[in-house]
């Protein structure tokens, strides 16, 4: 997995002209480009098929690319497996829900953590994402499945953050949410930021995101169509009309 190229620091997960695929199938990303730098939201958004959460398969493991390299903090993990991939410091929540709705909210949350021995520091994590997530705390030693869509969301987030990861890769959070459960979850998505973790978001609620996000990547055909900072592709007209479903956030005034 040793690479020649010196290690770049400036990203904490790059993505770097991948092409990937399923089987025999046709390529999904065509040469796709992705940086993410520390302590930053970067949203993924495109139409229906274009390859959202396969970069985050790529990004965490369950798929290998064909080609291009994928790299964590400046090293080469482009062939990982999944599990070396979450060592590394990509640590995935996938579409859905994924909580074991018949154990706690603790043991949902402590399961996150199977791979750390030393119970000092997963005790300190616990009480960080206590911290961070207040109803993790609250609802403790409640059964997951007692909890309302948002709430379960969270105790994901919750479990993701128990390896302490680099980045942190989220497809479509806010799926199956009502309106209020999904600011709330977007506003989470904000504090895990606050508090040191990137977030790469894959998100079908462009405009939302966007607004979440401190820079935006929209996807088609494989590809980084175009990029750049959130608050800018929300304003862009052409960029409204094609991928967010209507005029921009700010009608420019003549
Ligand atoms: N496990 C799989 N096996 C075969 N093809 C797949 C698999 N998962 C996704 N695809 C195909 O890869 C393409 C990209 O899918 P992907 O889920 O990455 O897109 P997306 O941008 O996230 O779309 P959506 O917003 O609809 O989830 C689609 O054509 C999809 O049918």
């Amino acid at each position: 997995m040793a690479s020649d190229t010196p290690p770049s620091t400036e990203f904490l997960l790059e993505l770097t002209d991948i092409q990937a695929g399923y089987g025999r199938a046709a390529l999904v990303l065509r040469g796709l480009t992705v940086q993410v730098p520390p302590a930053t939201v970067v949203c993924l958004v495109g139409p229906n098929g274009a390859g959202k959460s396969t970069v985050l398969k790529v990004a965490s493991g369950m798929l290998t690319p064909r080609s291009g390299t994928i790299r964590v903090a400046g090293k080469d993990v482009t062939k990982n497996s999944p599990q070396q991939m979450l060592t590394a410091g990509l640590s995935h929540v996938l579409q859905g829900h994924s909580v074991f709705k018949e154990m706690t909210v603790s043991e949902n949350v402590l399961l996150g953590a199977y791979s750390v021995k030393d119970k000092s520091v997963v005790s300190d994590r616990v009480d960080f994402v206590k911290s961070l997530f207040p109803v993790v705390a609250d609802r403790w030693n409640a059964l997951a499945g007692a909890l309302s869509g948002g709430q379960q969301k969270q105790v994901e987030f919750a479990r993701s953050l128990m390896v302490s990861p680099q980045v942190v890769l989220l497809d479509e959070p806010s799926m199956g949410l009502d309106p209020k459960a999904t600011g709330t979850v977007f506003e989470q998505v904000v504090r895990m930021r606050d508090a040191g973790t990137a977030v790469l978001l894959v998100e079908q609620n462009a405009r939302r995101a966007l607004e979440t996000a401190d820079l935006g990547c929209v996807l088609d055909l494989g590809r980084v169509h175009i990029q750049g900072p959130a608050d800018e592709l929300l304003r862009d007209p052409q960029l409204a009309e094609l991928y967010l479903g209507g005029r921009p956030a700010t009608t420019p005034t003549h």
